[in-house]
């Protein structure tokens, strides 16, 4: 089964879907699950400091305190909003809590002592920076150093954007209902949520609202994989051209190449622009490195990967107009894709091409793109992805922390794996590398890029499970650890 995710207003939309379908109990449902996940968390300690804010997220943690204290736990709530002002249901869930003989607190105690805190002051309907008693609320909370449970989205997190309102809670865990955000898993999402968990109040989202946004998950980008026939050869493998490495930059294009290599293209081409380029890699003799203008030459080339270590040259300018009148899928990546920010010739050429069109910037990449800030691009990482793939008629993966893959057709991916290992140079000439070498080997352009972005992410995460990295983390050793996982992927399935 795919992970839909969905933006906050859709989330709404659900709900209100749901009302007309005749469900009324949401808010209990919510509540129920929370107490049942930390009871599960609380792990046979007993006592809980709950923290109920003005909208329906407290009334969420409302319901989440009944059950608790129906069960024994030692509960107190600390209730931050204007009774009369509840919405309808929280209102319920209040009296609800106050008919057992539950109490309310207007402020943490100084002196109390308890084994977590359920997190109800804020979910999605948070709408501005957070000030006064509910800015210091939160750093109160942070300060405590408890296990957190969020309900729905850590308070303070923008749902949608991953950013934060000013501060947010550090969660341990997050309950998340109905389905993911892309809050949650983009930006700093993951720096918030600690281990997410998803509720769906039993409603089947999907079949109610149709999902543009989905998780990437191992299951999925792993189903293109099948073993080789043992009667293979390098033609059948595809060949991979990089082009790129001019003076001073000959690595990038190397790295690209020796990954497309380790990720089983029958033939790699490297073609460097530098004027002094080495004959051979000698740390990797089986790349083929060629003069630019060889490898437009060359007639059984599958996919062109643009831009690592490429530079701004004029000649730089021809080879990529070059790449994009040809039909080959190509990837285009660093230098490329700021060769094409300025080129509005080039941006027309890629909106027609016949052949797929592959982009991977980063942010600062993406706001070129978008004649945009980097800033603004972090706000609306989905958007910003959905709207380069949009507007330049190609992929697209928006990289950083919960890269964005988008497609023209304004479907998107969030990815959950990789780590902050992955933040040091040649780690994108790495995916761009992968990338190619997938396409070369016969799978669609989209399930290359999404199976891409996954397994580079989880290489990463492979390495820090051994204790290597994060930090000092290295993309050549991603490179590796990404052909050792896809081998065991397709040929020790359940590893
Ligand atoms: N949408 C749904 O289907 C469901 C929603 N539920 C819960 O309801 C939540 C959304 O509830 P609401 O829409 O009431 O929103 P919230 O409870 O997230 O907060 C809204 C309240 O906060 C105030 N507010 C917003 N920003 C503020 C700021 N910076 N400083 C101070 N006050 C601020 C608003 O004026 C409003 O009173 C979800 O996150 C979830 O926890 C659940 O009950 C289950 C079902
Ligand atoms: N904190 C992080 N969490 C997850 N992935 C990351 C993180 N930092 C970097 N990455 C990934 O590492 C790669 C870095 O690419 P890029 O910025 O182009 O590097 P370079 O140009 O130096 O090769 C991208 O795939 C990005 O998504
Ligand atoms: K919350």
């Amino acid at each position: 089964m795919k992970t839909p995710i969905y933006f906050s207003h859709e989330i709404r939309q659900l709900e209100q879907l749901a009302r007309e379908s005749g469900i009324s109990d949401l808010m209990e449902r919510a509540g129920m699950a929370a107490a049942e996940l930390a009871r599960e968390l609380l792990a046979g300690k007993t006592s809980v400091l709950v923290i109920a804010g003005p909208g329906n997220n407290g009334g969420d943690a409302l319901v989440a305190a009944r059950h608790l204290k129906a069960w024994w736990f030692k509960v107190n709530i600390v209730f931050i909003g204007e009774t009369a002002k509840l919405p309808p249901d929280a209102a319920n869930a209040l009296q609800a809590w106050l008919a057992i003989g539950g109490e309310l607190l207007d402020a943490i105690p100084a002196d109390g002592k308890w084994d977590m805190v359920i997190d109800g002051l804020f979910g999605i309907g948070l709408a501005r920076e957070l000030s006064g008693r509910y800015l210091e609320l939160v750093r109160e909370i942070n300060r405590m150093n408890l296990p957190v449970l969020a309900l729905d989205i850590p308070s303070g997190l923008d749902a949608d954007a991953g950013q934060t309102f000013r501060a947010a809670i550090h969660a341990s865990h997050t309950l998340s209902f109905i389905a993911l955000k892309p809050g949650l898993l983009t930006a700093y999402g993951p720096d918030y949520c600690g281990q997410i968990h998803v509720d769906t109040l039993e409603l089947d989202a999907p079949a109610l609202l149709k999902p543009n946004g989905w998780l990437l998950e191992k299951t999925e980008v792993a189903a293109a994989l099948k073993p080789r026939p043992r009667n293979s050869h390098k033609g059948m493998l595809g060949s991979v051209g990089i082009l790129g490495g001019a003076s001073a930059m000959c690595g990038a294009a190397l790295l690209a190449g020796r990954a497309a290599l380790k990720l089983g293209a029958g033939r790699v081409y490297a073609a460097l622009l530098a004027d002094a380029a080495p004959a051979v890699d000698i740390g990797q003799p089986e790349l083929m490195l060629c003069a630019p203008e060889k490898l437009f030459q060359l007639d059984h080339l599958n996919c062109l990967a643009v831009g690592p270590g490429l530079g701004q040259s004029p000649q730089a300018v021809q080879l990529l107009r070059q790449a994009l009148e040809t039909e080959l899928p190509l990837v285009l990546d660093a230098d490329a894709l700021n060769l094409l920010a300025i080129h509005d010739d080039m941006q027309e050429l890629t909106k027609s091409r016949k052949g797929s069109t592959i982009l991977t910037p980063h942010s600062a990449e993406a706001a070129r793109l978008l004649s945009s800030t980097t800033h603004d691009i972090q706000q609306e990482r989905v958007h910003s992805a959905t709207l380069i793939a949009q507007r330049l008629n190609c992929l697209v993966v928006l990289k950083g922390a919960g890269s964005i893959c988008a497609t023209p057709k304004g479907e998107w991916f969030v990815n959950p794996t990789g780590n902050p290992g992955m933040s040091s140079a040649g780690m994108g000439d790495v995916l761009s590398g992968m990338i190619a070498a997938l396409i070369a080997q016969r799978l669609t352009p989209q399930s290359a890029l999404l199976l891409a972005v996954y397994l580079h992410g989880a290489a990463a995460d492979d390495w820090v499970e051994q204790g290597v990295g994060p930090i000092g983390l290295t993309a050549t050793e991603v490179a590796d650890a990404a052909r050792m996982l896809l081998n065991r992927w397709i040929y020790s399935p359940v590893a």
